[in-house]
C-alpha cells in the first residue's frame, strides 16, 4: 500500500523499547475492543470503512441544493464543529481565492467560533452583498456561541427569503433527539444530518459534520473519506508496531512526554495547513489535558514563525520537542529567476524552484533545533490532496486513542470546558443560576 503518512523519527534520538512498543499495542488492541475508557465515544474508530455511498450521495445532494442558492454558505458551528472544516477547506484551498474574478465555488465562511460584536457586525455587512444559506453544526445543540451567531443568521435569512424559503437554506447537523437545536430544526422543518451519539465532536471531521461544508466548498469528499480508510486499515489491530505509524508516533510522544518534554509543536512549511494544526490542537489537548497530565500542543507556521518563535525554540526552555509536517510535492512549480544585476545577491539560488529553498530551510531548521535539544519529529505526506489529507486526520485521531490510553487517561471526555461556561452563565444569570450568580458577583 503506498504510504501516504511516513513518520521518520531518527532525530528524535529515541530506541523505543520492547516494553513502549507492547504498551502502545495493547492501547490499540484496547481502542479495538471496546474495553477502554470513554469506549462508549469509539465510533470514530470505523467511521471511515462504515460511512456509506448512500451517505455520501445524501451529503452531496444537500450541498448541491445550497451550492445552487448561495454564493455565501454560512457555517456556524465552534470547536469539533468547526475546527475540522474548517482545516480541510483550508488545507485544499487557494488562498488568494477571493481575488480571482470568477468564483466556480460557494464562499464558505465561519461564524459561532467566537462571540465578537465585531466580527458579527461585519460579517452581517458583508452579507448583505451576496445570496447566503447557513449549516448550523452542535452535537450537544446547547452551544452558547454558535447558538447566538445562529439566531442572527436565521434572523436574517428569514427576512430576506420568508420562512418557507429559509428551510430550503439552513441545514442543520446535531444529536439525533437531544438538544434545543434538534428542537429547533424540527419544528423549522429544516433537513438535518445526524452526528452519531458514539462519535465525539473533536473527532467527527469525517461525519456530515465536516463532510456537508466541505461539499458545499467543491472538496472532494469521497477523496477524504477513501484516503481515511486506507489508513484505518494501515493502522488497524494487528497491523506490526512498526508498520503502524499512529502507534509508533503515541509511542514517541509518551518517551518525550516522560522525558520532560511537556510541550509538542505542531508545524508545516506550507501555511494551507495551518489550519490542521489548530484541529490538532483541539483533538489532544481536550484529549490529554487532564488529570494534571498531558502534553501541551502548541503549533507553529513556517518558515514564517522562525522569525518569531525561532529563537524560543532554538534556546529558550527544554521541553519542547516539535512535530513536522512536510508535504513532499508541492502542487505548482515556481522559478527563481535569474537577475542580471544581482543587487539583492540572490543569484546564487538562480534556476532553483522555491521548494528547493523552503526544503533546505526545513532541513536546516531541523539540524539546528536537534542540536539545540529540540527532538524532531517528521511526518511526510506526499503531497496536500483529499485523500492524503482525510489520511492525515485518521492518522492523528489514532494515535490520540493510543497516546491518551499510554498517558493513562479516558480520551474521549473533557469535563475540564464545563468550569468557564459555569462562570459565564452565572456572571450572565442565565436562570437556574442564581445562586452561582450571587456567589460569582462577590468575587468580582
Ligand atoms: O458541537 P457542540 O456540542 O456545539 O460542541 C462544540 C465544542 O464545545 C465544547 O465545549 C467542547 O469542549 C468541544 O469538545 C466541542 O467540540
Amino acid at each position: 500500500m503506498m504510504k501516504n503518512v511516513k513518520l521518520d523519527i531518527a532525530k528524535t534520538g529515541i530506541e523505543i523499547s520492547a516494553d513502549i512498543e507492547a504498551k502502545a499495542q495493547a492501547a490499540n488492541a484496547l481502542l479495538h475492543s471496546g474495553k477502554g475508557a470513554g469506549n462508549d465515544f469509539l465510533g470514530w474508530v470505523h467511521l471511515p470503512s462504515s460511512i456509506s455511498e448512500n451517505e455520501i450521495d445524501a451529503i452531496r445532494k444537500e450541498a448541491a441544493k445550497l451550492r445552487s442558492k448561495a454564493d455565501v454558505v454560512v457555517c456556524i458551528g465552534i470547536g469539533g464543529s468547526y475546527l475540522g472544516a474548517k482545516a480541510v477547506l483550508e488545507a485544499m484551498s487557494d488562498p488568494f481565492k477571493l481575488l480571482h474574478k470568477e468564483q466556480k465555488d460557494p464562499t464558505v465562511i465561519f461564524a459561532g467560533q467566537n462571540i465578537s460584536e465585531d466580527y458579527t457586525a461585519e460579517l452581517l455587512a458583508a452579507l448583505k452583498e451576496h445570496s447566503i444559506a447557513a449549516i448550523v453544526i452542535s452535537k450537544s445543540g446547547t452551544t452558547t456561541e454558535p447558538a447566538i451567531a445562529f439566531r442572527l443568521i436565521k434572523a436574517e435569512i428569514e427576512k430576506r427569503y420568508g420562512k418557507k424559503e429559509a428551510a430550503e437554506r439552513i441545514v442543520a447537523i446535531t444529536d439525533k433527539a437531544r438538544g434545543a437545536l434538534k428542537t429547533l430544526a424540527t419544528q423549522e422543518g429544516y433537513p438535518t444530518f445526524v452526528i452519531p451519539d458514539d462519535v465525539g465532536g473533536r473527532f467527527s471531521v469525517l461525519t456530515p459534520v465536516g463532510l456537508l461544508p466541505l461539499a458545499v466548498a467543491g472538496v472532494d469528499i469521497a477523496a477524504l473519506v477513501r484516503g481515511a480508510q486506507e489508513m484505518e486499515k494501515a493502522t488497524a489491530e494487528g497491523v506490526a508496531f512498526k508498520e503502524n505509524p499512529a502507534a509508533v508516533y503515541a509511542a514517541v510522544r509518551n518517551i518525550l512526554y516522560n522525558g520532560g518534554k511537556k510541550i509538542e509543536i505542531l508545524g508545516s512549511y506550507e501555511p494551507k495547513l495551518q489550519y490542521i494544526n489548530e484541529w490538532w490542537k483541539q483533538l489532544y489537548g481536550e484529549s490529554e489535558g487532564k488529570q494534571g497530565k498531558g502534553i501541551f500542543p502548541a503549533s507553529v507556521t513556517l518558515t514564517a514563525d522562525l522569525h518569531s518563535m525561532g529563537q524560543y525554540i532554538q534556546d529558550g526552555e527544554r521541553t519542547l520537542f516539535e512535530t513536522i509536517i512536510s508535504v513532499a510535492k508541492p502542487a505548482a512549480e515556481v522559478l527563481i529567476e535569474a537577475d542580471g544585476e544581482n543587487l539583492d545577491g540572490l543569484n546564487f539560488l538562480a534556476g532553483k524552484r522555491i521548494s528547493e529553498v523552503n526544503r533546505m530551510a526545513e532541513l536546516g531548521v531541523q539540524l539546528a533545533h536537534v542540536d539545540g535539544g529540540v527532538p524532531n519529529i517528521r511526518i511526510e505526506i506526499p503531497e496536500i490532496s483529499e485523500s492524503v489529507i482525510g489520511g492525515l486526520l485518521y492518522f492523528f485521531e489514532k494515535a490520540c486513542g493510543i497516546s491518551g490510553y499510554m498517558l493513562g487517561v479516558n480520551p474521549f471526555d473533557q469535563p475540564g470546558v464545563e468550569a468557564y461556561k459555569k462562570n459565564m452563565f452565572a456572571l450572565l444569570d442565565k436562570p437556574g443560576y442564581e445562586e452561582a450568580s450571587k456567589a460569582i458577583k462577590a468575587r468580582l
